[in-house]
C-alpha cells in the first residue's frame, strides 16, 4: 500500500535537528513516510555520532549542501542563514524533483522549520502543501507571526530593532514580553542580529502565515495564551524519545554514557545537572566560578562541559580541583540528557534554558537554576519563575559574572526542604505528561496532523483547545 510521504528540513543546529527527528519518528509511527533533510554539514556530524538508533524504514536520511564553504565558520548563524536563504531553496526543489522521479509516493507536504521560512517559496512554485515545525516556545513564534503589529505600534521599527524599553503583551493571556528579549535582538552583534532578521524572521513570518498548520515542541497547559492567540499553532508535545523508551537521536557530538552508571550511584534527588546546550560559550573566570561554585554546594554535579565551538576555548580547572572534587563530579563532553533528567538521583538542573532543555527538565518534574546566554533563552527564563514558578534565576554581578557564592545561595534555596518551587515543578510535570496519553491534547493534534497530511485539505483543524 502506497504511504503519504513527507519532507521534514530543520535548522542547522543541535536544538532543531533532535526535536524535528522526534517529530519524524511520530509521523513514521503515525504510517508516514518521512525524507528528514539535513544539510551536508549537519548530516555528517548527526551519522558520525549516532548510529541512528530505533529509525523505522519508512524514514531516509538526505542532505543538500547549505551554500557554506567548507573552511567557513558555521557558528556565525547570520552569515549561515544568509548563504541557506540563498542556495537551499534551489537545492531543495532539484531534490524533490529527484525523489519523485524516483519514487512512486511522490513528496506531498514540506513540513519546515521555522527558522527555514525559505521553503514556502519551493511549496508554492512546486505545488506542494506547506506545514512548519516550530522548536521553540509557541510565544516566539507569535512574536514573530505579529511583526506587523509590533511595527505599527511601534514597538520595533521596520528592521525589527526595539524601540521601547517596557514590556509588552501579545494578547491579555499572554506574558509580558520585554522587547529586548525578542529571539533576533538577543543573537549575537547587531550584524548577526540583522542578518537573522532579514533572512530567517521575516521569511519564517510569511511561511507561518502561508503554512496550513504549525506543529509545536509544547503543550497548551504550557502556553495556553500563545496557542489561543494563534490556533494554527498546534502543540504536539513533548517530544521526548524517553516518553516510548527510545533513545534521543541526532546527536552532534558523542554521548557519554558513563555518566548514567555513575548517576545509579548517587542518592535519589541529589544531584545537580550541569548542562548549557549546543551554543553557550563561558570566558576563563566564569567557567572557574562555577567549578568553584559547585565544588562550594556539596552537593554531587554532573556537568556537561561540551567542547569548544568555532574559538576552541580549552578551560582550565582551578588548581586542585579534579583532586579535591572526586568522584563527587563528574564531567562529561556531551551527555544522554533525556535520560539524565529522567534518573531518580536528579535534584535540580542549572540551564541556559534552550526551549528543549526547558521541555526536557519540565517533563521530568527537575526544578531549574536558570542561567539563559542568548536567543529565545531570556524568555524561556520568564516562563520558568515568572509563570511556572518551577525554577529560580542565577543573577549576574556587576561585571556580569555569576559568582560561586550565588550559586551556592540558589542552591541551598532550591533545594531546602519545603520549598514550593519543586513542588510546582511535580505539578506541572503531571499536567505537561498528561497531554501526549491518548484521547489528550498533544495526542489528539498529533492525529489530527497526520490525518490532515493524509487525506488532504477536507479535514478543518481546529486547535485542540482542552483536554
Ligand atoms: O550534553 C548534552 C546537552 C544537550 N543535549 C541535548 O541537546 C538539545 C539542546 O537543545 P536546547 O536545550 O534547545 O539548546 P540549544 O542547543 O542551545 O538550542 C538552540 O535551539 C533551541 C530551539 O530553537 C533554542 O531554544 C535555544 O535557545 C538555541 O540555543 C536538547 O535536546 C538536549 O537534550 C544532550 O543530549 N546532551
Amino acid at each position: 500500500m502506497k504511504k503519504t510521504h513527507v519532507l521534514l528540513i530543520p535548522y542547522p543546529a543541535q536544538g532543531h535537528v533532535t526535536p524535528l527527528m522526534e517529530a519524524a519518528r511520530c509521523l513514521t509511527s503515525n504510517g508516514l513516510k518521512v525524507t528528514f533533510v539535513n544539510t551536508d554539514f549537519t548530516h555528517k556530524r548527526v551519522s558520525a555520532c549516532s548510529e541512528i538508533h530505533g529509525l523505522s524504514d519508512m524514514m531516509q536520511m538526505v542532505s543538500i549542501p547549505d551554500g557554506m564553504e567548507a573552511c567557513d565558520d558555521r557558528s556565525d548563524l547570520g552569515k549561515l542563514t544568509k548563504a541557506m536563504f540563498q542556495l537551499m531553496p534551489i537545492k531543495l526543489e532539484e531534490l524533490i524533483n529527484e525523489i519523485n522521479k524516483k519514487d512512486d509516493e511522490k513528496i506531498a507536504c514540506i513540513v519546515a522549520d521555522c527558522y527555514m521560512g525559505w521553503a514556502v517559496r519551493v511549496a508554492r512554485k512546486m505545488g506542494i502543501r506547506l506545514a512548519m515545525f516550530c522548536p521553540s516556545s509557541a510565544a516566539v513564534l507569535a512574536v514573530i507571526m505579529s511583526l506587523q503589529k509590533l511595527m505599527d505600534d511601534e514597538v520595533i521599527n521596520c528592521n525589527g530593532i526595539p524601540l521601547k524599553d517596557q514590556k509588552i503583551q501579545l494578547s491579555t493571556t499572554m506574558p509580558f514580553m520585554n522587547p529586548t528579549h525578542f529571539i533576533w535582538a538577543c543573537i549575537g552583534d547587531s550584524v548577526t542580529a540583522q542578518l537573522l532578521f532579514d533572512f530567517a524572521i521575516i521569511d519564517g513570518k510569511e511561511a507561518a502565515e502561508a503554512a496550513d498548520h504549525i506543529i509545536c515542541n509544547s503543550t497548551m497547559d504550557l502556553e495556553p495564551g500563545a496557542f489561543t492567540l494563534f490556533p494554527k499553532m498546534l502543540p504536539i508535545g513533548p517530544l521526548l524519545a524517553t516518553i516510548k523508551s527510545t533513545r534521543q537521536v541526532g546527536h552532534f557530538w558523542n554521548e557519554d554514557s558513563t555518566c548514567l552508571t555513575w548517576l545509579d550511584h548517587q542518592p535519589v534527588r541529589s544531584v545537580i545537572y550541569v548542562a548549557f546546550g549546543s551554543f553557550t560559550i563561558f570566558d576563563q573566570t566564569q567557567f572557574e566560578e562555577l567549578a568553584l561554585g559547585l565544588e562550594l554546594t556539596q552537593n554531587p554535579f554532573l556537568w556537561v562541559v561540551r567542547p569548544g565551538t568555532s574559538d576552541n576555548i580549552d578551560y582550565v580547572y582551578p588548581s586542585g580541583y579534579i583532586e579535591r572534587i572526586g568522584n563527587r563530579g563528574k564531567m562529561v563532553s556531551w551527555a544522554p540528557q533525556q535520560e539524565v533528567l529522567n534518573h531518580p538521583s536528579l535534584a535540580c538542573f542549572m540551564s541556559h534554558c534552550g526551549w528543549n532543555s526547558t521541555m526536557e527538565g519540565v517533563s521530568n518534574g527537575v526544578p531549574f537554576l536558570c542561567w539563559p546566554y542568548f536567543a529565545d533563552q531570556f524568555f524561556n527564563k520568564t516562563y520558568i519563575c515568572d509563570i511556572w514558578k518551577n525554577g529560580v534565576s542565577l543573577n549576574k554581578d556587576d561585571t556580569g559574572i555569576v559568582r560561586r557564592e550565588e550559586i551556592k545561595s540558589k542552591v541551598e534555596q532550591l533545594l531546602s526542604s519545603n520549598n514550593v518551587v519543586k513542588e510546582n515543578a511535580l505539578n506541572l510535570q503531571e499536567k505537561v505528561m498528561d497531554c501526549v496519553r491518548p484521547g489528550n491534547s498533544s495526542n489528539k493534534n498529533l492525529k489530527k496532523f497526520v490525518d490532515w497530511v493524509k487525506e488532504g485539505d477536507e479535514h478543518v483543524l481546529p486547535n485542540e483547545t482542552r483536554k
